[in-house]
């Protein structure tokens, strides 16, 4: 199995979906952490990822992470205020990472509208862009960490972070980071990794529940271009992974649908 060839894992329903992939994601990390003392993840907003973070919080097993030795990173962030409740970020702490005693240095948000950059969103994805490459192994690829796991919800139209189809961000291939202007999806100015930036990582996987979705997952997965549905262009070195549950894999041929779990 090539990275760009994804593994789909279908579950029952959303909620155990996000029960079962915080189980998978703590288990993620403990071996990472076991294996270099260490974990790097990248975190999405959206109502899937929040509902893992709320999930993990709640898992028994939460606390076999080492969350002072945890990086955490965002795929993107809403150009609002700090304490905006609009900041994936802001949803992040109520979720999970106010109750988890992580490094503060080690959380990675991206920059706000209020903060140093001001109104400069362009100026505000340069800096996280710097901020990832300072964190980057010297030498490795284009200047972003070695992410062991990169979260991503998939949007109704295959947006993934704030790529969104046929928009400049989905096409760039230099920067690792850019500021999008004009999202579909509200608010309308955002800070987004790149496909560059996404496809860095060990592993990248994507968050797809409810029927809403459906027509996402199946198109994504159909092999279209990422410029058309950018979902299909995310995928990780080692192991791209499709964690959905039966409504939003209702759309997908029979001969692709692994059994539900
Ligand atoms: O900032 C954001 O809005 C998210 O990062 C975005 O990419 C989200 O993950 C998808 O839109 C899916 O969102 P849902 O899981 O709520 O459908």
């Amino acid at each position: 199995m090539t990275a760009a060839s994804p593994q789909l894992v279908v579950h029952r329903d959303k909620e155990l979906m996000a029960r079962a992939t915080a189980a998978r994601l703590i288990t993620r990390i403990v071996d990472a952490q076991s294996a270099r003392g260490t974990a790097s993840v990248v975190l999405t907003g959206g109502r899937n990822g929040n509902a893992l973070l709320a999930a993990i919080a709640a898992s028994p097993a939460r606390d076999a992470v080492d969350w002072a030795r945890l990086d955490l990173w965002w795929g993107d962030e809403r150009f609002v205020a700090a304490d905006d409740p609009d900041r994936n970020a802001v949803q992040a702490r109520e979720e999970l990472l106010g109750r988890v005693p992580l490094d503060p240095a080690r959380v990675h948000e991206m920059p706000a509208s209020d903060g140093v950059d001001g109104s400069d969103v362009e100026a505000a994805a340069a800096r996280y862009a710097e901020e990832l490459a300072k964190a980057a192994a010297p030498g490795s690829g284009i200047g972003v960490p070695a992410f062991d796991v990169l979260l991503l919800g998939v949007g109704p139209d295959t947006h993934v972070a704030s790529l969104f189809p046929e928009h400049p961000g989905v096409r760039e291939d230099e920067l690792t980071v850019v500021g999008v202007r004009g999202a579909p999806k509200p608010p309308p100015t955002r800070v987004s990794l790149t496909l560059p930036a996404i496809r860095a990582a060990r592993e990248v996987w994507l968050l797809a529940a409810g029927e809403d979705k459906a027509g996402a997952v199946a198109l994504a997965l159909s092999g279209p271009g990422e410029i058309q549905a950018p979902a299909s262009g995310a995928y990780g070195t080692d192991r791209t992974l499709w964690l959905l549950d039966e409504s939003a894999a209702a759309e997908l041929p029979a001969r692709s649908r692994p059994g539900t779990r």
